[in-house]
């Protein structure tokens, strides 16, 4: 049995499907704070229970044999974290000693979960590598260190392996268009596009055309969610056949600005989506871009959906089919 923790999020829904179309048995635990139960696929056996509750979250583990966990949970809003850093590092930081302690107590030793390109804060070499220095800008990064420390820790104690994954901009949505990204707080950049042809916005604001770039826009490293779980499974794969503890990032390796994205949109919807210029948004960095080479050396992963073009079409198949998110229209 496969435990995914925050199955019910955007990514999470992702990974609990096509673990289940891998022939994989899944249960999933999720408080739905910022996740949705028509995401998680029927196959899978749910739990409504925090993380943080240790004696409810203790029962998971008690009623199914669990023999790897996939932990997604956390809030994961960059700028909220500034003002509220204790949120952060409570639930991020303490839900992980919760799966960390049971994980302990139940003999269990195998752990996938999400990290984030965060940890880097502005990076001083573009592409990034593991190798990187790690000097988070904000609380939420810094919880995600903290989390990849202690589990550096518990390897060492318990043998507990696990495999952190730093994701750069996750994007898209299953190719089937049942499940995508449906934040009630939406702050990434693609979704607030599609927002505009939707009829929800009138304008996307692009935040800061003054930087050091081609176009004076940020650019980013779309990955698309599906290429994102397919590493994954690759990394439960690679725990399975006895692999050490390791960090991967994961991108598609290429760098795309704000704008670009925005017309590939354009193209993509058939709207004008008209933009407007404002100030830069804090913390933001100018350029991210991953070096995943490691990922493809260790664990045999490679991007397949590495076109925006395919991210978008995806993306936008899912919100147009659900514009509302999971909400009824
Ligand atoms: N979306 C991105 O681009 C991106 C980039 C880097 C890292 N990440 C990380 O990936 C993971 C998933 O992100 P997402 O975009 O799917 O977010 P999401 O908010 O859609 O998913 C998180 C899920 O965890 C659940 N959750 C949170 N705290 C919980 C708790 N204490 N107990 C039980 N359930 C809890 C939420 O209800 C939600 O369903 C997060 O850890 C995030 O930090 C995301
Ligand atoms: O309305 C918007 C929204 C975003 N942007 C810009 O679009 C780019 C992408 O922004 P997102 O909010 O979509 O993504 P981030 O790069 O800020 O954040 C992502 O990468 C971070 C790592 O730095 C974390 O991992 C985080 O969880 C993940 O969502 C940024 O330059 C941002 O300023 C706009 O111009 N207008």
């Amino acid at each position: 049995m496969i435990l995914v923790l925050g199955g019910a999020g955007y990514i999470g829904s992702h990974a609990v499907k096509m673990l289940i179309d891998a022939g994989e048995s899944v249960v999933v635990v999720d408080n739905l704070e910022t996740g949705h139960i028509e995401a998680v696929n029927k196959a899978a056996k749910f739990y409504q229970i925090d993380i943080r509750d240790e004696q409810a979250f203790d029962k998971v583990f008690k009623e199914n044999k669990i023999e790897a966990v996939l932990h997604f949970c956390a809030n994961s809003l960059v700028g909220e974290s500034v003002g509220l850093p204790i949120k952060y590092f409570e639930n991020n930081v303490g839900g992980t000693i919760n799966v960390l302690k049971l994980m302990e107590k139940y003999d269990v030793k195998k752990i996938v979960f999400s990290s984030t390109a965060a940890v880097y804060g502005e990076p001083k070499v573009v592409p990034i590598t593991e190798e990187n220095e790690t000097l988070p800008t904000n609380p939420y990064g810094e919880s995600k260190l903290m989390m990849e420390k202690m589990f550096k820790w518990a390897d060492r104690a318990h043998d507990i392996r696990f495999v952190s994954l730093r994701y750069f901009n996750v994007a898209g949505a299953d190719p089937s268009g049942s499940i995508g990204e449906a934040h009630g707080v939406e702050t990434h950049l693609i979704p607030l596009i599609l927002q505009v042809p939707l009829g929800q916005r009138d304008f996307i604001t692009v935040f800061g055309d003054d930087y050091p770039t081609k176009d004076g826009t940020c650019i980013r490293d779309y990955i698309h969610v599906v290429d994102l779980i397919d590493a994954h499974l690759k990394a439960l794969a690679y725990l399975r056949a006895d692999g050490l503890s390791q960090i991967f990032n994961l991108g598609s390796g290429d760098g795309f600005s704000v704008r670009e994205i925005i017309e590939v949109a354009r193209q993509i919807t058939g709207h004008p989506i008209p933009e407007k210029a404002a100030a830069r948004r804090a913390g933001d960095p100018s350029t991210l871009i991953a070096s995943s080479e490691k990922a493809t050396a260790i664990l045999g992963w490679k991007p397949k959906h590495t076109q925006v073009e395919t991210i978008i079409r995806d993306a936008w198949a899912f919100h147009k089919s659900h514009p509302n998110g999971y909400k009824p229209v």
